[in-house]
């Protein structure tokens, strides 16, 4: 089935994984939505399924087209995840990033060019942190699946994430759908939240 909603960037119908949904979500250009639930609720689970990573039960669309018509991989990068424990498997850092990061992109995430040379094992938690949002960005996704994508970073790094964020949304069009835990962080980053309940339903969170 073809979607021709003009204005409709992404839609979930029935998306389940396991007991944790169905997830009923549309996502227009520019938008950053919230998923919030208490620890081991699904919402990496959830996450996982949205990329296509897991099995899981339901349809999704980008741009009109279903998931189906697009192989894996390329669903992937369109529908791209930021977990919260970022993988690495270079010794350091620039061989990581499928394009060469501007000063400008490392400036605003409080880097200098020459954190491209540095080894991974030097990093602090929020050092990868940082780098791995830098990363996903350079995929230039459609869909930003970010999982708790501050919870190692102070306040001024954390806004700086926040800004970041918000400026790729408004230049790219496309959306988020953030985890996290902080109320008031996603009141602020987020135009409406969703609840993972005890359970595994997916409610749409009318107090945030
Ligand atoms: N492949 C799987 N099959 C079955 N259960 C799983 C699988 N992966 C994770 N789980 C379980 O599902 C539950 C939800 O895990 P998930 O990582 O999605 O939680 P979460 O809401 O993101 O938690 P947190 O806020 O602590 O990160 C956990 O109890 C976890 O052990």
């Amino acid at each position: 089935m073809q979607l021709s909603h003009s204005s409709e960037l992404f839609r979930a119908q029935g998306l389940a994984v396991g007991e944790i949904g169905p997830l009923e979500l549309t996502l227009q250009p520019g938008e950053c939505v919230g998923l919030s639930g208490a620890s081991g609720s699904g919402k990496s689970r959830l996450l996982r399924a949205l990329a296509d990573l897991d099995p899981h039960a339901g349809q999704m669309w980008l741009d009109g087209e279903p998931a189906a018509a697009l192989m894996p991989w390329d669903w992937r990068r369109r529908v791209a995840l930021l977990p919260a424990e970022s993988a690495w498997w270079h010794d350091t850092v620039g061989p990581h990033f499928p394009a060469v990061p501007s000063a400008t992109a490392l400036a605003a995430l409080g880097f200098e060019p020459a954190v491209l040379e540095w080894r991974i094992d030097r990093l602090s938690s929020g050092e990868k942190q940082r780098l791995a949002l830098l990363r996903v960005l350079t995929l230039r996704p459609r869909v930003l699946l970010l999982d708790e994508p501050t919870a190692n970073l102070d306040r001024d790094n954390a806004e700086r994430a926040e800004a970041l964020i918000r400026a790729y949304l408004d230049e790219s069009g496309a959306a988020a759908i953030w985890v996290g835990h902080d109320q008031a962080q996603l009141q602020k980053v987020a135009v409406r939240c969703y609840r993972v309940e005890a359970g595994g339903a997916v409610r749409e969170d009318q107090a945030a």
